[in-house]
């Protein structure tokens, strides 16, 4: 019979404190926003952009986030792109701190932590530069020394993301002579010659056709599959976001609700897919509740909400019905 061997006091001090440690919000997570608040003063005036947003993307997911136009996705993009920083919350991708970078620390995020595709094909890709050139430029610029071997790793990857988004027989032409499709398709090679962690794309295809948009869809999928990135895609497309496993909807600065989709077998053997909408839950156990659902049922400033065994219950304040239904008495 074997012995184990008596843990060490050093082995027994570690699992104590990591039983004692709270896990924290999202940990682990590829993107983590805790109660994320961005505040712009214009003229005097304070828009609150971001509300306390709260969301967690998981290492590999594929995520469209959608949302009425002002309602801040952009500006949550941009701050997930190191291009902007919150004005509180907590923010991490890839386990990077977002609102605690140096300038140094922000310009190494952008070119080696995320990558990012925009909406116009024009702003993606130098002109001048051939699409093979276009997607060598991110990996000379990541600062490695010029050496043969170096220029030999960088062909072969611009080889292998070119292949893999099927515009391999293009690698020589200039921006101008592709197809916006095609643009867009060098556009991610661009944004994952460092493969980054995290892909995220605005818009990329608010200016094409809907079936070249299919196939840049088609291309973000291969990238989160084969080149393992984790995306997210701010969209209006209802065949983008009705495509993913995961649509999150952004409204008035924070996430609101969710679907989730996911292939199931019918009892006659056939695949379908099955959605199920979530209303999101912050960490302070606010929900926002789908406004259709709201006005279904003419909920508006107050709801009476009951505990049930297996269910919280929201009904219509029956406090406002009753008066309504019954108007006070007045003096006789
Ligand atoms: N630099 C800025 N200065 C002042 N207000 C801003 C600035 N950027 C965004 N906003 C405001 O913040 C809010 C959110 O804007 P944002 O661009 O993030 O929305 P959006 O959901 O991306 O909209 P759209 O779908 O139209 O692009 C809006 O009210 C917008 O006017």
């Amino acid at each position: 019979m074997t012995t184990e061997p008596a843990p060490s006091y050093r082995e027994l001090q570690r699992a104590a404190l990591a039983a004692a440690e709270p896990a924290r919000y999202g940990e682990g997570a590829a993107i983590v926003c805790d109660r994320v608040v961005r505040i712009f003063t214009a003229e005097k005036v304070e828009v609150q952009a971001l509300q306390g947003l709260d969301l967690v993307v998981e290492r590999g997911d594929l995520v469209a986030l959608v949302g009425a136009s002002g309602s801040g996705k952009s500006t949550l993009l941009n701050i997930l792109a190191g291009l902007d920083s919150p004005t509180a919350g907590r923010a991490t991708v890839d386990g990077c701190d977002l609102l605690d970078m140096n300038a140094r620390d922000r310009l190494r995020y952008r070119r080696e932590v995320v990558g990012f595709v925009w909406q116009q094909t024009a702003r993606n890709l130098l002109p001048f530069l051939t699409a093979a050139q276009n997607v060598a430029l991110p990996m000379q610029l990541r600062g490695a020394r010029r050496t043969r071997g170096a220029a030999k790793r960088h062909a072969a990857r611009v080889a292998e993301l070119l292949e893999a988004l099927e515009i391999g027989p293009l690698a020589d032409r200039l921006p101008a002579q592709l197809s916006g499709g095609q643009q867009q398709r060098v556009a991610i090679a661009v944004a994952m010659a460092n493969n980054p962690a995290v892909l995220l794309a605005d818009e990329p295809t608010g200016e094409l056709d809907s079936e070249t948009a299919a196939g840049i869809f088609d291309a973000f999928r291969t990238v989160n599959r084969e080149l393992a990135a984790t995306v997210v895609i701010v969209t209006h497309d209802p065949m983008v976001a009705g495509e993913v496993r995961r649509t999150v909807a952004v409204r008035d600065g924070r996430t609101s609700t969710e679907v989730l989709r996911s292939t199931v077998v019918g009892e006659d053997g056939a695949e379908r897919v099955s959605e199920r909408e979530y209303a999101m839950l912050d960490r302070t156990g606010r929900i926002q509740l789908p406004r259709h659902f709201l006005a279904a049922l003419g909920m508006e400033h107050r709801v009476a909400v009951d505990l049930a065994a297996d269910r919280i219950e929201v009904r219509p304040d029956e406090a406002a019905e009753l008066s309504a239904a019954r108007p006070p008495a007045g003096p006789s």
